[in-house]
């Protein structure tokens, strides 16, 4: 059924050596032949393809996706599969150990629909779709009478004045969630997720005493959330004193600011990949918010989803445009793909809501704006998502807004009009090769770029030789910049660019690096300790413990809640140095500046790494200031290209009954 130039066990081998698969993904598929005792090549290479796609954030392997001429992909094919696809599909439900959902007995990979999953991430995905189609359709209420939708009518108006627009999506926004189970709320930065889902909340504790719970996929984007609830209840409380709404006060004293990590909300349990809560222990709340939900992954959305209480209400806010999540999915993406309509002429892809005619009429009575025009006679789930389009925050800032439009439309004509319109806020560095008298090669690019690090680090540093200087202030100086890269590997990934920062702030005093832990360091941690309560992506700061007396380093970290941490370094999880830090980690943080490394020349490898919402992402953690060094080629051929996650996800909540 296949021909391969070696043995299927030496090509596995190869295939490693060539980075082209990982040891884990050559011992899965040597394990699973081993252990359901099928010696044929086939099966062995399945096997491969499946935990490669896993190892790459899919889901499943779609067999359709499969080159069946060149299945890895090498430069020169050594191995070919002599089926056609639906051959292909019958030789593999041969096999012992790959089952369709129909079996009784489950078997550990299983086919649906064309689709190849590993048992475990089908029933994930089932369960996912099924739970999140089951509150999407549970109204809030079963039945709204005329005088309580009049009275939440009311409320709205209070809460938001009649604007400019054709539509208020913030308005409308509210009103869904007023109305439903699940809401899910999206909208790139500065749309209004947080200032409308406070105004949400302040309508929800009118009347009733709910537990609430604030939640995001991580300690920084946690942190972020706490923060910007309680700026937004701080404009909300002025907006409604200035509207003379006096009397509704209290609501905003009940809207809840801390938000926790989801590992917290579920409880870790020491030493386990189990939750305290789950299905048989669900979680005490009536309304969970999860923040920056694209980076939720499918294993972890079905946590969530199946710890909740069977009345809670869930609300996911997220940007459904930014990288997904850095484990296996794209649950908030395929949670928004309904709504993309692509024009049969132009290709351009745009959002349009999608309501059934009942859900339509509500929202328009709620928010006496017309909705006809999003009736959709099959609307699925999309009586329960609405998008913010309008972003309030880039007004002032124009440029950073402009070229992540433009991004993300994959708009290359408008992306170099907006490079050449000379907003202050954008810099653009381009790589410059030039040979030196030794004949090698510098780059006076990454030379300016260093120059900048220098400069914009070199604050923080200044700040930890003032006595003074506490650590909070210090780490919040640090956060002020940050150097993003698309890669980890090369000179121009985050190893190459962290010891080009190393050696440049040394040069200029700033540092003393000869000891592995030297005041300013800068570390990200790699992995989970529950015991420190250290989290994969936490930064921190190595810095001189102002309460010892000797002023020892500490590692120093600033918690979900805001508190400070202080770790020995000698005990940190493993971590590595922060100047420069991948742009899938820095997702659910913001920046005042932020820069962009991209690589001169990027291998097929790196290519596959540089898409639209990579950029996109990186962009958008910029706040004031976005540099980038890059070639031109390179910034616009990664903006066209789009992420594609395998993954039956959409198919289950948009095109199933
Ligand atoms: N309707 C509005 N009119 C005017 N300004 C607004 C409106 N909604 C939000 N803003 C302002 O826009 C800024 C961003 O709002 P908000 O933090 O709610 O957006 P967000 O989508 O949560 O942003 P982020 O991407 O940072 O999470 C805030 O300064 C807020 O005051």
């Amino acid at each position: 059924m296949i021909t391969t130039t070696l043995p299927i066990n030496e090509l596995l081998k190869q295939w490693q050596n060539e980075r082209l698969l990982t040891s884990l993904d050559r011992h899965f598929a040597l394990e699973m032949t081993k252990q359901h005792h099928d010696s044929s090549p086939l099966f062995t290479l399945i096997c491969a393809l499946v935990s490669q796609h896993l190892s790459s954030q899919h889901t499943c392997l779609p067999l359709k996706q499969i080159d069946l001429t060149n299945p890895f992909k090498e430069q020169s094919s050594q191995c070919q599969i002599n089926l056609d696809l639906s051959q292909l599909e019958q030789a593999l439900l041969a096999f012992d150990a790959i089952g369709t959902p129909e079996d009784e007995e489950p078997k550990p990979l299983i086919m649906d629909k064309g689709n190849l999953y590993l048992q475990r991430y089908y029933h994930y995905e089932k369960e996912v779709a099924g739970a999140l189609k089951r509150l999407a359709h549970s109204p809030q209420t079963s039945e709204q009478s005329d005088a309580s939708i009049e009275q939440a009518s009311e409320l709205l108006s209070k809460l938001f004045p009649p604007t400019e627009q054709q539509y208020d999506w913030q308005k409308i926004a509210t009103a869904t969630a007023m109305t439903k189970k699940l809401a899910v709320i999206t909208g790139g930065p500065g749309t209004g997720k947080t200032t409308t889902v406070t105004k949400l909340l302040y309508l929800l504790c009118e009347g009733q005493e709910l537990t609430i719970r604030l939640v995001a996929p991580t300690g920084k984007a946690a942190a972020r959330l706490s923060e910007s609830i309680k700026a937004s209840k701080q404009r909300l409380a002025n907006d409604l004193s200035q509207a003379g709404v006096a009397d509704l006060d209290k609501n905003i004293a009940n809207i809840p600011e801390e938000a926790a990590t989801l590992h917290r909300l579920l409880g870790v349990i020491p030493n386990s990949h189990q939750f305290r809560h789950h299905k048989d222990n669900p979680l005490r709340l009536d309304l969970l918010v999860i923040d920056e939900a694209s980076m939720v992954d499918l294993p972890m959305m079905h946590k969530v989803l199946s710890a909740l209480p069977e009345h809670a209400r869930l609300i996911l806010l997220g940007d459904q445009d930014q990288l997904a999540s850095v484990e296996a999915g794209a649950v908030l993406a395929d949670i928004c793909q309904g709504l993309k309509q692509v024009s049969k002429t132009t290709k351009q892809s745009r959002w349009h809501m999608r309501y059934s005619q009942s859900q339509a009429e509500l929202l328009s009575q709620l928010t006496s704006t017309e909705l006809s025009e999003f009736i959709n006679p099959n609307p699925k789930i999309g009586d329960s998502l609405c998008m913010l389009m309008h972003s309030h925050r880039f007004k002032g800032d124009a440029g950073i807004g402009q070229l992540a439009a433009a991004v993300n439309h994959a708009n290359i004509a408008r992306i170099a009009q907006v490079w050449q319109t000379g907003y202050q806020e954008l810099q653009w560095i381009e790589h410059g090769l030039v040979n030196t008298h030794s004949s090698a090669q510098t780059n006076t690019g990454l030379e300016s770029l260093l120059a900048q690090a220098v400069q914009q680090y070199g604050v923080y540093l200044a700040q930890i030789s003032q006595t003074q200087g506490d650590a909070e202030a210090i780490i919040d100086c640090f956060n002020q910049y940050r150097i993003l890269c698309a890669m980890r590997a090369g000179e121009y990934g985050v190893e190459g660019i962290n010891q080009g920062v190393t050696m440049a702030l040394a040069a200029q005093g700033l540092i003393n690096p000869e000891q592995e832990f030297y005041a300013g360091r800068p570390i990200i941690i790699q992995s989970n300790d529950y015991n420190l309560g250290l989290f994969n992506g936490d930064i921190g700061l190595i810095l001189p413990d102002n309460h010892s007396e000797t002023g020892r380093l500490m590692a120093h970290f600033i918690q979900a809640d805001g508190s400070l941490l202080k770790v020995l370094p000698a005990r940190l999880p493993s971590h590595e140095t922060c100047y420069a830090m991948t742009v899938h980690k820095s997702q659910g943080s913001e920046f005042s500046h932020v820069s962009l490394v991209l690589p001169i020349r990027p291998s097929i490898a790196q290519q596959q790494l540089l898409s639209k919402e990579l950029i996109y992402t990186a962009i958008t953690r910029a706040k004031h200031h976005f540099t980038c060094l890059g070639s031109q080629r390179v910034f616009e051929h990664a903006s066209t290209c789009l992420t594609q996650r395998a993954s039956g996800l959409a198919q289950r909540l948009w095109r199933e009954e």
